[in-house]
Formats: structure tokens, C-alpha cells, sequence
């Protein structure tokens, strides 16, 4: 029997690097592996790019397959800070997309153009998460790291740069910079924030190589490296997604997103108008509290993340880490509406439906931002790590009103990064790949009658907490 060809896609996530080794005729999952990160808790939240580097090497190596592997791409988490000096050495560790510390530079930002101008040029308005942010904060609370700067990376670009040696970048992860155009960097931007476009990775057309492996760690050198992408754009490859299909990620933060067919422009700011990996757009809303919050709020009540109990009063809105949507960075947890009867499974479904409340409501903004439709009964494809999770399968379908797919493959970041990798090869594009691997196949659960009560709670809980959620108890960054 003929040994079947391999790619390798990778997924340099918040928590954690995962690598696929797949098939590339079969779109068969040959080997996995996975290899931890480590992010501060501390004032932000920051993480060493050279551990990403590591982590990659070990993910790899893991899959059993490196040494066969013909093609590799690499998708990462999006708009993080990678502040390298002259020698490729990063400066001080990745500022994460997480990390509210950057909130005022981004409220400067906005001051400086106007929320409907950034929206026009960049298709959305920075929030504390931007690149862009970052960098201001950068240049103002750390000027000699920022003054010892030759290069500005994405975690992505990062990693593709360390395997290739090449400074190359794609539309997809670039259009969450805040200095991304679809004509190209924007000077005037680049010139507000001072920095210096040479610093910056170059654009890889979608389809073609970054580069090729230099040589050294488990993968063979001389293969082609593809442009890797954000790893929601990853995601969407990964899926094979179809224009107006809606997802729901529910992993450290939670996104929902579609492809879309018009390029979105979202004054308000809500839905974050990203180029996809391909030449489209997708339309996206995050939250920055998502599995790990619930996670959290569990064990403080001492609680298995599945002992939810239905019913109560209580609103929980987990904004542990502040929130980005609704944009309300200084924002921290708030619980509301207990009585004598609210037992700690109450609490815990609450915060399911806290957690979930924001993406939810951005759904039909996010399809609209696009120019999709938000037919109610188009079922939302849900994956992340929390989409393993019943309760959180039951409260998104308990929210949504909608029928849900749930994928039967896990990592589809790494999927969408290895269909690319497979697209190079094979001079397919790599949504057809991920069509043709059947990579979305899995249960399609039936729609749930939309509690419109708890919704409605919550919106409630929201506007009249107002204040509370604007000034900061231990904002961490606030000197
Ligand atoms: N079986 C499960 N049920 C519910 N949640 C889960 C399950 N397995 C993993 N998770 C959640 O998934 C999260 C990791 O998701 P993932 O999408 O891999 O995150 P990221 O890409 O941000 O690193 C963890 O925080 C964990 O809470
Ligand atoms: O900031 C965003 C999207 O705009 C996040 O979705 C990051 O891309 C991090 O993703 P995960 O590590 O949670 O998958």
C-alpha cells in the first residue's frame, strides 16, 4: 500500500502550541501533538515568544510525521506585540491581544481619526487588543525597550520568520494591526504612531509560500513554508467555511464570525472588520472572557465546569479580565440578583450565560457588518476547546435559538493552517482542501426555544451596571 503524503499545520495559540500532521489526499489526522505556554498573571498579560519557538519545535516533533512532512504553515493567536531588536531577539516579552493595558493608547487612537474613519480604512476601530495600541503603549511606558526596536512581528510572523528567515506576513493576521489597509500599510497611521514601515513583514499574496525551512529542528529543510494567517482566519480555512456561516470559538477568547462577501465597516466597534486568509472578509466580535473565566468561576465555587443547574435569578457577568465586548476594559466580574434560593449551580449557568450573552448579540451584527444574512435557523458551527463541553453546547443553543454543529475535529486552527501548507503542494485553495478533507462533518444538535428571559436579564444587569463597570477594583496595569 502506497504511504500516503503529509502536511503539518500548527496552532500557536494563547494556552498552548497544537500540531496536526494530516493526510493530504485523505485529510486523515496521522499524528497530534501539543505543548504548553506559559502567560503572566501579573500586571498584563505578556508571554516569550522564544517559548512560542520551542513549544513549536516539541508540537512538532510530537506529530510523528515531521521528517515526512512535504509543506508546513503556522497560524497564532492574533495582534500580539513581538518587539524584536536588530538581532532578531525580542526586546521584552509578546504584549497578548488580552492585555488591557493598552485601553488608553487605543481610546487616543480613536480620539486622533474618529471611530467612522478608522472603520473606513482599516475596516475597525482599535481596541486595547490592536497591535497598534500595544505599540503606543510601548513607546510610552517602556521607551528604551521601544528605542532598541528593528522589527515588528505578529506571533505568526514570528514563528514563520524563525523557520524561514523570511520577514512575511499575510492580510488576514495584518488587518488586526490597526495599520492594515487593503491597499497596502497605511503611512499616515504609521507615521502617528512612529514606526517605522521597514520594520514591518511583508504581505504574502494568499496561496503562496513565505518561504521554505531553514534546517534545523524536526522538519526537513528546503520545504515551503505558507503565509500562515490568524487563527480565527485559520479557523475559518480550516472548516472549509461557506460565505454566511456563522461560528461561535469558544477557547481563551470567544469569537464569532463569518466569511463575508463586503468588506465590513463598523463605526461602533463591535464587529472588528478582518480581511479572511483568501481575499475575503471576516466580520468578527471577541470577548476576552471566555473558557478560562467560566473555567475560573467554577473552581471558586468548587465545582466540576459541568455542574450547572437550569433556573434562578442570578446574572453573572465574568469580565475577570476586563472586557473588550461589550469595550469595557476596566470592567472586572460582577454578580447580580441573588436570593436565598440561588445555589452555586445557578451561579455557575450564570456565568455560562454571561460568557456567551455578548457573542450571541454580536451575531447578527457580525453577518449584517458582512452583508450575510442572519437567518435564524442557518445552524452556528461551534468549536474551541469549550465546544467539547455539554453545558456550554446547551447554553449556546439555550441563547441562540439556532440549531449548532459541532465538528467532530478538534484543532481546527491547525487544520486550517495545514490545509494552506496542503494548498501549496497541491496548487488548491485551502478551503477547497478542508472541503474536500470533511473537516466540518460532525452532530448538528436541534434548535433549543431562545430564553429570551435570560437574555433579557442580562441586557438589563448590563445597562444598569453602568458605572461599576467602568471604574477599575485592581485594574491590573493601574499605577
Ligand atoms: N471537555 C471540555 N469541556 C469544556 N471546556 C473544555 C473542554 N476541554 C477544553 N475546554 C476548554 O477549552 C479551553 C481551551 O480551548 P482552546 O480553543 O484550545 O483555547 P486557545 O486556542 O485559546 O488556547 C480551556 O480553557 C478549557 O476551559
Ligand atoms: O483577539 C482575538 C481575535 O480578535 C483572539 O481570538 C485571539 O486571536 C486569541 O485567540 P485564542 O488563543 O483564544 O484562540
Amino acid at each position: 500500500m502506497a504511504v500516503e503524503r503529509v502536511v503539518i499545520g500548527v496552532d500557536s495559540s494563547t494556552q498552548a502550541t497544537k500540531a496536526v500532521a494530516v493526510g493530504l489526499e485523505s485529510g486523515e489526522v496521522l499524528g497530534e501533538g501539543r505543548a504548553a505556554h506559559a502567560v503572566s498573571t501579573g500586571g498584563g498579560k505578556e508571554s516569550d515568544p522564544r517559548r512560542w519557538w520551542r513549544a513549536l519545535g516539541e508540537a512538532v516533533a510530537a506529530t510523528g510525521h515531521a521528517d515526512r512532512a512535504e509543506a508546513v504553515s503556522v497560524a497564532g493567536q492574533q495582534h500580539g506585540l513581538v518587539a524584536l531588536d536588530a538581532d532578531g531577539a525580542p526586546v521584552r516579552p509578546a504584549l497578548l491581544w488580552n492585555d488591557i493595558r493598552s485601553a488608553p493608547q487605543a481610546a487616543a487612537l480613536v480620539e486622533w481619526l474618529g471611530a467612522g474613519e478608522w472603520a473606513r480604512r482599516t475596516g475597525s476601530v482599535p481596541t486595547a487588543a490592536f497591535t497598534a495600541a500595544k505599540w503606543c503603549w510601548l513607546r510610552e511606558r517602556e521607551p528604551e525597550a521601544a528605542a532598541r526596536v528593528a522589527a515588528i512581528r505578529l506571533p505568526h510572523d514570528y514563528l514563520t520568520e524563525r523557520l524561514t528567515g523570511a520577514a512575511a506576513t499575510d492580510r488576514g493576521d495584518a488587518s488586526g494591526t490597526g495599520w492594515w489597509t487593503p491597499q497596502g500599510y497605511d503611512s499616515e497611521i504609521l507615521r502617528h504612531v512612529q514606526l517605522d514601515p521597514a520594520w514591518l513583514p511583508r504581505v504574502v499574496e494568499p496561496g503562496t509560500a513565505a518561504g521554505t525551512v531553514r534546517g534545523h529542528g524536526p522538519l526537513r529543510e528546503g520545504i515551503p513554508v505558507a503565509a500562515g494567517t490568524g487563527d480565527n482566519m485559520a479557523a475559518a480555512l480550516g472548516l472549509g467555511l461557506a460565505r454566511g456561516v456563522p461560528v461561535l470559538s469558544l477557547g481563551t477568547s470567544g469569537t464569532v464570525y463569518t466569511v463575508a462577501r463586503s468588506r465590513p465597516q463598523d463605526p461602533s466597534g463591535t464587529v472588528a472588520g478582518f480581511a479572511d486568509a483568501l481575499g475575503g472578509w471576516l466580520p468578527l466580535a471577541c470577548t476576552l472572557n471566555c473558557t478560562v473565566a467560566v473555567d475560573r468561576i467554577a473552581s471558586t465555587l468548587g465545582r466540576d465546569r459541568e455542574a450547572v443547574e437550569a433556573g434562578g435569578s442570578a446574572v453573572v457577568l465574568p469580565y475577570l479580565d476586563g472586557e473588550r465586548t461589550p469595550n469595557l476594559p476596566c470592567a472586572s466580574g460582577l454578580m447580580h440578583g441573588l436570593r436565598h434560593d440561588t445555589t452555586a449551580g445557578h451561579l455557575l449557568q450564570a456565568a455560562y450565560d454571561g460568557a456567551a450573552y455578548s457573542l450571541l448579540v454580536a451575531l447578527d451584527d457580525v453577518l449584517t457588518a458582512g452583508g450575510e444574512s442572519a437567518d435564524a435557523d442557518t445552524p452556528l458551527v461551534l468549536i474551541g476547546g469549550g465546544a467539547r463541553g455539554a453545558a456550554w453546547q446547551r447554553t449556546v443553543r439555550r441563547l441562540s435559538g439556532r440549531p449548532v454543529r459541532v465538528p467532530a475535529a478538534g484543532e481546527l486552527v491547525a487544520l486550517g493552517a495545514a490545509a494552506q501548507a496542503a494548498g501549496l503542494v497541491t496548487g488548491e485553495r485551502a478551503d477547497e482542501v478542508a472541503r474536500r478533507w470533511g473537516t466540518a462533518r460532525g452532530p448538528l444538535l436541534e434548535a433549543l426555544p431562545k430564553d429570551s428571559e435570560a437574555l433579557e436579564r442580562i441586557a438589563d444587569a448590563l445597562e444598569r451596571a453602568g458605572g461599576l463597570l467602568r471604574t477599575a477594583p485592581g485594574l491590573p496595569g493601574r499605577d
